[in-house]
């Protein structure tokens, strides 16, 4: 866009009269959440949730955003300039129709940076209308970072901040039970709750807090296990964005595109839907007793269906997910992989897992996104040993032969892992001989690097080729077990990569 043609910012003040109302309407309403996480997927799932279930008159409350870390300050910054509003994209397929939805997000009434209002931050805590503290740090963020804590002093990590948090509220309401908050964090870790409950109970002990405090956050607050799925991409591309501004006469520079599909399974009495009214307006989310089936089958099936086209489709010169499922060969191996030999190993018939796989299917086809395979390939050793490996071997301990499609795919990735280490990173070579850098534990990538160091992919024999693969597979460092004690899998990795070297799929 030109210069002349600059727009003014998004703000409450630019639109119109009703556009005015019904922001405020939402916005003006009594602090409910504190949430910890200012990036595209919160704003893009819990956020655009809960906006939803208040625009519908069922959600009472507003949230305070906070950054979790003293880098989050620009995106902060930006959200408090556009007075909390943001627009929400949605697009996607869905039952195979293209939908488009456009809405004004309002649910935000204040933004705070906890490292420069530190106690306007624990001011928040004594809040009677406080009931819930929603975050998403990445994995990177929930955990245990010892520290003391200084009076007066903001504390760096997130479970440190929220200790120091709840225990200002603790002593402002003499440990009313009724007070407790309710806690989901999103991060993608097993028992998010209850990592991020551990977390608070070791800080109170580092910040020398009673044991009434404790007793207090074990039993009067609520820290729910919980799954997130959806698939949100941020920004779009700046061509769209200027078309956007264009439209509407001002610049919003925290536009959000996610797909349609959204799914929020948490570990907790339905109940608690009357105080986070999310099923009851008609949102994809679930209170469950065991989240655990929730768990294994979107690691499997969803991640699993991933990482077993990425290296293959990295190896075979793809890009994008969407454009390696519309591919008809590549298309039928994924669908077959998942229907044939991913979902059986599973044992799981009363979940209907043959829907939520064409649905997931639907989700990679989604023509509005671009999931890079590079992305999903970052750090694919760790991904396949929780996310195939474990369905590669149950299938073969109950059929008594190996899955030939995940057999397929694992011979991709160790083909694939064939790293020299070059000042660039470490690199490999895709089937047409196009390098291709392996972003992975370093540790791993070394060891690798050192098993295939006398491979020559044109004169190696498959004689070599064998030695290698026995190699790798015996290394309980990387595998967590000696995977060639399992019987017949070198020889048939070994096949695969053969054919695998000469063909496509
Ligand atoms: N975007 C998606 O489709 C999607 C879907 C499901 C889950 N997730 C998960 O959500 C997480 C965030 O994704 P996003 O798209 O919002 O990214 P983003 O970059 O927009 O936001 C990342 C957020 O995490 C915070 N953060 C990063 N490192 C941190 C650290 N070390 N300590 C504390 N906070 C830290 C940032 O400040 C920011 O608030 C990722 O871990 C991702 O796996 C994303
Ligand atoms: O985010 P990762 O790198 O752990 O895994 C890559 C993808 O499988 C993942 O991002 C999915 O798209 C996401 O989990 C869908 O909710």
């Amino acid at each position: 866009m030109s210069a002349s043609t600059k727009r003014p910012r998004l703000k409450l003040n630019l639109l119109g009269n009703d556009g005015q109302r019904k922001c405020k309407e939402i916005i003006e309403r009594p602090v409910k959440v504190l949430q910890v996480g200012e990036g595209n997927f919160l704003r893009g799932f819990a956020d655009w949730m809960l906006h939803e279930s208040a625009r519908q008159g069922k959600f009472h409350g507003s949230i305070v955003v906070t950054q979790p870390r003293p880098g989050g300050k620009a995106k902060l910054e930006q959200i408090r300039e556009q007075d909390g509003l943001y627009t929400m994209i949605t697009r996607g397929l869905s039952d195979g129709k293209p939908v488009e939805r456009t809405e004004l997000i309002s649910i935000f009434s204040r933004c705070m940076n906890p490292y420069e209002e530190w106690q306007d931050f624990l001011e928040l805590a004594e809040l009677p209308s406080l009931e819930f503290v929603i975050s998403n740090t990445t994995e990177s963020g929930l955990k245990y970072i010892s520290s003391e804590y200084v009076e007066g002093e903001p504390v760096q990590s997130f479970p440190g901040k929220l200790t120091v948090f709840l225990h200002r509220r603790f002593e402002r309401f003499a440990g009313d039970p009724a007070r407790g908050l309710i806690h989901l964090p999103c991060e993608l870790l097993e028992g998010n709750g209850d990592v991020l409950r551990s977390c608070v109970l070791r800080h109170s002990e580092d910040f020398g807090y009673s044991d009434a405090f404790r007793t207090w956050i074990t039993e009067h607050n609520l820290f729910l296990n919980n799954l997130v799925d959806r698939i949100v991409t941020g920004a779009p591309t700046q061509d769209e964005a200027d078309a956007l501004t264009n439209r509407w006469g001002y610049e919003d520079q925290l536009i959000n595109t996610a797909e349609p599909y959204h799914f929020w399974a948490i570990q907790g009495d339905e109940a608690l839907d009357k105080k986070l009214p999310l099923k009851q307006a008609g949102l994809n989310v679930h209170w469950v007793k065991d989240l655990k089936p929730f768990q294994l089958r979107k690691v499997r099936i969803l991640n699993g269906a991933h990482t077993l086209m990425s290296s293959l489709g990295i190896l075979q010169g793809k890009q994008h997910v969407r454009e390696t499922m519309e591919d008809p060969q590549f298309g039928s191996f994924i669908r077959e992989a998942v229907h044939e030999e991913i979902i059986p190993a599973l044992n799981m018939p009363d979940l209907n897992l043959g829907l939520y796989a064409e649905e997931i299917f639907e989700r990679f086809l989604n023509p509005y996104i671009n999931h890079k395979l590079q992305d999903i390939a970052l750090n694919t050793i760790g991904k396949f040993k929780v996310r195939v490996l474990p369905t590669l071997l149950s299938y073969e301990q109950n059929e008594g032969n190996w899955p030939s499609r995940l057999l397929r795919g694992f011979a991709g990735l160790l083909y694939l892992y064939r790293p020299v280490s070059t000042p660039e990173g470490y690199q490999t070579q895709r089937l047409n001989g196009e390098s291709f850098i392996l972003r992975d534990d370093p540790q791993v990538l070394s060891l690798l690097a050192g098993y295939w160091e006398d491979y020559d992919t044109l004169n190696s024999n498959e004689q070599q080729l064998d030695r290698i693969i026995g190699s790798v597979l015996s290394d309980v460092s990387i595998w967590g077990e000696n995977l060639d004690e399992r019987e017949g899998l070198r020889e048939a990795l070994v096949h695969e990569i053969s054919l695998l070297k000469g063909e496509s799929l």
